[in-house]
Formats: C-alpha cells, sequence, structure tokens
C-alpha cells in the first residue's frame, strides 16, 4: 500500500466487478438511445475507461476538463471550465460519468450548463458518492460505492494532482494535507 494512504476503502478487484455491474444496467437501459458519454476530467479518466470497456451498446464519447478543488481538500465553491466539449448536445442522452460527488457543487454546474445548451436528457453515473458534505441536492442514477466523510484518492481521484494512478481508493493520511 502507497504510505501516504491510511486505509484501503475499496480494491482494485471490488471496484472493477461494480464498474462491470454498472455497465451491465448502462447497456440495458440505454439500448437504441446512442448515448452521448461524457467524462469528467481529471478525476473520472480511469472510471471512464473501465466503463466504457462494459458498456456493450453503441456510444459516442466526449470530455470536459472542469476544476473546483485545485490544491485542497476542500471546494473552492467555484467550478471552472478549463477545456469544453466538441460534440454538441443539443438533442443528445447525455450520460455524465463522474469519478466522486462530494458537495455536488461540480455536477450541479454541469447539469446546468447541459441543460442550457438543450439536451435531451441527462444521467449521471458516479463511482463514488460522498453524501455527509453535499452542499447541491442531487444524487447520481447509478452509483457504485457509498464512501465515508474522508478525503480520498486513487483510481483517478488526486491530493494535489499525485496518487491518481493508484489502482484502489483509499483514505489519504490527513497528515498529508495539514501539513
Ligand atoms: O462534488 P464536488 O464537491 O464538486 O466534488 C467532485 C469533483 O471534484 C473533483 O474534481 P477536481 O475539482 O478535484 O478536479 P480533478 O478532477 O481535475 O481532480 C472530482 O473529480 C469531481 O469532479
Ligand atoms: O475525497 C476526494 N478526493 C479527491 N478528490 C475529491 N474531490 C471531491 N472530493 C474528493
Ligand atoms: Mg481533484
Amino acid at each position: 500500500m502507497q504510505n501516504d494512504v491510511q486505509e484501503i476503502l475499496y480494491t482494485e478487484k471490488q471496484i472493477q466487478d461494480k464498474v462491470k455491474e454498472m455497465g451491465d444496467m448502462i447497456s440495458r437501459d440505454f439500448e437504441g438511445r446512442n448515448p452521448l458519454v461524457i467524462c469528467v476530467l481529471k478525476g473520472a479518466f480511469i472510471f471512464m475507461s473501465d466503463l466504457v470497456k462494459n458498456i456493450s451498446i453503441p456510444l459516442e464519447l466526449d470530455f470536459m476538463a472542469v476544476s473546483s478543488y485545485g490544491h485542497s481538500t476542500k471546494s473552492s465553491g467555484v467550478v471552472k471550465i478549463i477545456k469544453d466539449l466538441d460534440i454538441p448536445v443539443e438533442g443528445r442522452h447525455i450520460l455524465i460519468v463522474e469519478d466522486i460527488i462530494d458537495s455536488g457543487l461540480t455536477l450541479s454546474y454541469l447539469i446546468d450548463v447541459l441543460e442550457r445548451r438543450n439536451a435531451l436528457s441527462i444521467t449521471v453515473a458516479a463511482l463514488f458518492d460522498k453524501p455527509a458534505r453535499r452542499t447541491a441536492d442531487l444524487d447520481a442514477d447509478y452509483k457504485g460505492f457509498v464512501i465515508p466523510d474522508a478525503f480520498v484518492v486513487g483510481y483517478g481521484l488526486d491530493y494535489a494532482e499525485k496518487y491518481r494512478n493508484l489502482p484502489y481508493i483509499g483514505i489519504l493520511k490527513p497528515e498529508i494535507y495539514s501539513t
């Protein structure tokens, strides 16, 4: 285990099994709808890549980069679009792929942007849900794991851009960010 991680919450195998389950459900529910699947960079890059390999129906992919945490464990409250989509969303069934819903600010901002661009439907798949810190009133349609109120890293999630490459998700030792 990485030395800066205090506890592993879910192993690589547990995550892979869950992602497969989510992919199966999405394949069933989106049959015939050719969804536009949107990866919310950077955090969702690993989940997106594993999830779409488990979706068996035709789909299109696009990427949007947003950021609100920077080098902090608390949301700045301001969501910044760093890279916008290439494919128009108007009239499309959208599946937003998020690594984590924490305060919910990123997702509520994104949903608002996509609604204003006249998406036909908006559905959310989030691998991790941290309900304890929610300030925006929203939930994922497809949810992987509900996690405790702690700052987690790995499987795409970072602290100050580190730890994204860990294949599992774990709680970061508080002394790493409190010093
Ligand atoms: O529900 P919220 O409180 O808004 O938090 C969730 C968002 O925060 C993280 O992104 P971050 O801003 O750290 O950018 P990153 O994905 O590039 O790490 C994470 O990847 C989610 O997109
Ligand atoms: O717990 C977290 N870890 C990493 N990134 C995050 N973005 C929101 N919450 C988290
Ligand atoms: Mg981050």
